[in-house]
């Protein structure tokens, strides 16, 4: 009889337990870092909690290795997920028992990632500001914590001890983004320095974008003028409360008769439009006083003062931002311009980014919606509140 055990293999591996959903992330992070064996899987189901996943790590994985900013410690305490990164500057979030060998721990890190990573941030005490800035010491390299970060093809800058940014979020940017169509309005009242506002109006949508930090906000122009989307961004800052009402707020100016409005009823939409060079290039000079809305939302209706250039859409496929393509000279397609845009009678979007607390600004909508005025029948949230 075939005595089967004399086939088994003992493979002492170190495994790397990770929240389930991050499963896909951690595979590409950990790409030529885990077990490559036929028949083995090298992610595995944890028998103590079914929303965890092992990563089952090949034998060469070494005691401390850092691969695209994320970096693996093998201790006593266990397998530890180290630090995110946001362009220059790495992000230790060092648990108590490894707090003594922080310094040991940071200039490995910045001896291994350095000229990538040039500042070793760890986090210090817990978040409690309204801004949701994490307090940092710095452990190596230098103080600088202005940065650049790339996703998605977009580039942010942002200070990252005065703003919010969580570099890992970048699926949860895209994933929401994707959601949304050229021409679409998108409310964002908690924006931070953009990403989620700044690939939106890449997308071809006009977006209205606040918050209240205004580092934040500081940040998020520049991040529109560096993407070219500064004309279908505009910027607030002010509390998402006020900012909501002051959009949703009809402007004297704006007042219809009964019979204006069942025409707006009828469903007029924004179309894509043609529009001749010549009028696109008046509209260059007007584009300036579209980029500092800040503190108060007028609630009149603005003279056009957006238009899209060329290089406005990031791939050139979209409808709203198809503009001149290379080798066409005669015509530039646009959509709405910011300058069109009546948001007291018609927004696609808002988006809700303040996670514990962003449900508790809905009562900010009872009663904001003047139906005499609103030409749709929903608005879609999106509140990411965990
Ligand atoms: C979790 S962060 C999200 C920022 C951005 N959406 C991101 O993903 O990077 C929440 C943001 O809400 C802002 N904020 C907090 N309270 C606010 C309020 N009452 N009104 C407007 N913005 C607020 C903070 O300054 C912070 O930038």
């Amino acid at each position: 009889m075939l005595d089967e055990s004399k086939f088994d293999v003992h493979l002492k591996l170190w495994a790397l337990r990770i929240p389930r959903e991050l499963c896909k992330v951690a595979t590409r992070i950990l790409n030529g870092y885990l077990l490559d064996k036929p028949r083995i899987k090298p992610i595995t189901e944890d028998p103590t909690c079914e929303k965890n996943r092992y990563m089952i790590l090949s034998e060469r994985s070494k005691i401390l290795f850092s691969i695209q900013g994320l970096t693996v410690l093998i201790s006593d305490a266990g397998l530890t997920l180290l630090h995110a990164h946001a362009g220059h500057v790495a992000h230790l979030n060092i648990h108590d028992e490894l707090l003594p060998y922080k310094d040991v721990i940071a200039k490995v890190i910045y001896d291994k990632n350095y000229p990538r990573i040039k500042t070793i941030v760890n986090k210090v005490g817990t978040i409690e500001n309204e801004f949701r800035v994490p307090k940092f010491e710095v452990l190596a390299g230098e103080d600088d914590t202005v940065t650049e970060v790339k996703q998605y093809g977009a580039t942010f800058k942002l200070d990252y001890s005065l703003v919010y940014w969580n570099s890992r979020l970048e699926h949860e940017h895209i994933r929401l983004v994707s959601q949304f169509r050229a021409g679409e309005i998108i409310c964002d009242m908690f924006a931070g320095i953009g990403p989620f506002a700044i690939p939106a109006a890449q997308k071809g949508c006009i977006v209205y974008a606040n918050d209240l930090n205004p580092d934040s906000i500081h940040y998020l122009k520049i991040n529109a003028e560096t993407n070219k989307v500064d004309n279908r961004v505009r910027a607030y800052n002010i509390d998402a409360r006020k900012f909501i009402s002051q959009l949703m707020e009809v402007p004297n100016s704006d007042e219809k008769s009964d019979s204006d409005i069942s025409m707006l009823k009828t469903g007029e939409k924004f179309e894509v439009k043609e529009v001749p060079d010549t009028v696109i290039s008046n509209l260059d000079a007007l584009q300036a006083s579209s980029r500092n809305a800040d503190s108060s939302v007028p609630p009149v209706k603005r003279p056009s003062d957006s238009c899209q250039s060329e290089n406005d859409s990031v791939d050139g496929t979209s409808a709203f931002v198809a503009g001149r393509r290379k080798g066409s000279k005669t015509k530039r397609m646009r959509g709405p311009e910011i300058s069109d845009v009546k948001t007291w009678e018609h927004v696609d979007h808002v988006i809700m980014n303040l996670p514990a607390s962003a449900l508790q600004f809905l009562d900010a909508f009872r009663g904001l919606i003047q139906r005499k005025y609103w030409t749709d029948l929903f608005l879609g949230f999106t509140a990411i509140a965990s």
